[in-house]
């Protein structure tokens, strides 16, 4: 999947994503200001989800759930991650091994926790309004 849109777009891009996607964690790729967090938030509202300000991990983790409550997604933001180990500290392990949606931002800093099976997005600014995106699963 490849697509290049605007950022008033972006929720049918990310209609047209879940749609594709085979696998639930999603890894995006781009340098700061691609719009990962911006496309991260355009799926969840996709998904028909909700922030819990209310979780105990707010700040690290981002936890969305559902209108009916139950969890939904996960969205970590790794940007300024040490090391691996600090994703360990987080029990980055066991968020990865429940069936719910997980969106990555900068996954290279946890390069030997992510599944194989893991839907990557590469995200690249054409100009300050375009993005171009493309997937590889
Ligand atoms: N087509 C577009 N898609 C997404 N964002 C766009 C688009 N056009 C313009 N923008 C703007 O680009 C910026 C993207 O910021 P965003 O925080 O989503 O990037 P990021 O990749 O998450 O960066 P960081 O790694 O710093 O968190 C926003 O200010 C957004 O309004």
């Amino acid at each position: 999947m490849e697509v290049t849109f605007k950022e008033h777009e972006i929720q049918e891009v990310a209609r047209q994503l879940i749609a594709h996607t085979k696998s639930k964690v999603l890894c995006f790729y781009g340098d700061m200001g691609a719009g990962k967090t911006t496309l991260i938030k355009g799926l969840v509202k996709q998904l028909g989800g909700e922030n819990n300000a209310n979780s105990p991990t707010f700040g690290i983790v981002n936890e969305y759930q559902s209108k009916a409550g139950a969890l939904l997604a996960y969205h970590f933001d790794f940007y300024r991650l040490n090391d691996e180990t600090e994703a360990l500290d987080l029990g980055l392990e066991d968020y990865l091994n429940q069936n719910v949606w997980v969106f990555i931002e900068w996954p290279e800093k946890i390069k030997s926790f992510l599944p194989e099976d893991a839907t990557n997005i590469f995200l690249g600014v054409l100009d300050p309004e375009t993005r171009n995106l493309k997937v590889f699963d």
